[in-house]
């Protein structure tokens, strides 16, 4: 596992975002070999968008030959609802680069066969052979993707009901009432994360501080779902100083000095 402590959620976002568009182009996607990038929704990676936008902008990378599959969206929320997943992909970062609209894809949570969704959206993500890198953010219990406490660690793309501490969370989109946030939604499992060629987590802000101590000191548990990582061979996770209060000095002193030269690069980027 590689962690990347670095002072504030901007740097993340910087960094993040460097490490998308270097992947993309050492990869040199092309029609018929694009790269496959998994991407998160959520308050985190919002600033990551925007410096994906401001790469491509730039001229630094391009998306066209970019394949995406998203990690999860609600039941039963239309498409075009303001908060459904859909309308956040597309209004913070899918309408600004040059993507096909053919390349992108999101689960349906509108569909009234939810295992044929599911089973339809692994099958797509097999057909490219696999994840070539999945970004994601981690709830503050430690979910990953919808994959609350207690999910099976080998779970595939399937229906989740939300625990109370997400809709609690989630919430703050929804007026504030939990009882206008959906109770379920279409996730992709741990298991088709940890089948990603590389996965790379945000996690910013004290109110992660306790899932990133999970997610790194922690023993692998499914009540931590974020804990799974730690058997993936090539796990990220990019965080803020304010994310590692809950870790020991030891551990972060560690990584400071094993990851000075992302540490000191990240300063340089604009
Ligand atoms: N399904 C999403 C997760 O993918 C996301 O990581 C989490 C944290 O979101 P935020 O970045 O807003 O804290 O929210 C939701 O539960």
């Amino acid at each position: 596992m590689r962690l990347i402590p670095l002072q504030n959620d901007q740097q993340v976002a910087k960094w993040a975002a460097r490490h998308i568009v270097d992947s993309i182009n050492r990869f040199a996607p092309t029609a018929d070999r694009p790269f496959v990038l998994g991407l998160p929704t959520g308050g985190t990676p919002l600033a990551t968008y925007k410096e994906l936008i401001k790469l491509y902008q730039q001229g630094e990378v391009s998306f066209k030959h970019v394949v995406t599959f998203n990690m999860d969206e609600y039941v039963g929320l239309p498409k075009e609802h303001p908060e459904s997943y859909h309308s956040f992909m597309f209004n913070n970062f899918f309408n600004h680069v040059d993507i096909p609209h053919e390349n992108i894809n999101i689960l349906n949570g509108n569909t009234d066969d939810h295992d044929a969704e599911c089973q339809r959206y692994e099958d797509k993500i097999r057909s490219y052979g696999k994840i070539h890198l999945f970004m994601g953010g981690v709830g503050e219990d430690g979910h990953i993707a919808f994959n609350e406490p207690g999910s099976s660690l080998s779970s595939r793309t399937r229906i989740k009901t939300l625990n109370e501490d997400t809709l609690i969370a989630n919430s703050r989109f929804f007026n504030n009432d939990i009882n206008q946030v959906p109770k379920y939604a279409l996730t992709i499992g741990v298991g088709t994360l940890l089948d990603a060629e590389e996965v790379m987590l945000l996690i910013t802000g004290y109110r992660k501080a306790l899932a990133l101590q999970a997610g790194v000191e922690g023993a692998v548990n499914h009540l931590w779902t974020i804990s799974a990582l730690q058997m993936h061979s090539r796990a990220i996770f990019v965080c803020d100083e304010a994310a590692t209060q809950e870790l020991k000095v030891k551990t972060v002193k560690y990584f400071k000095e094993l990851e000075s030269h992302a540490i000191h690069s990240v300063r340089e980027l604009k």
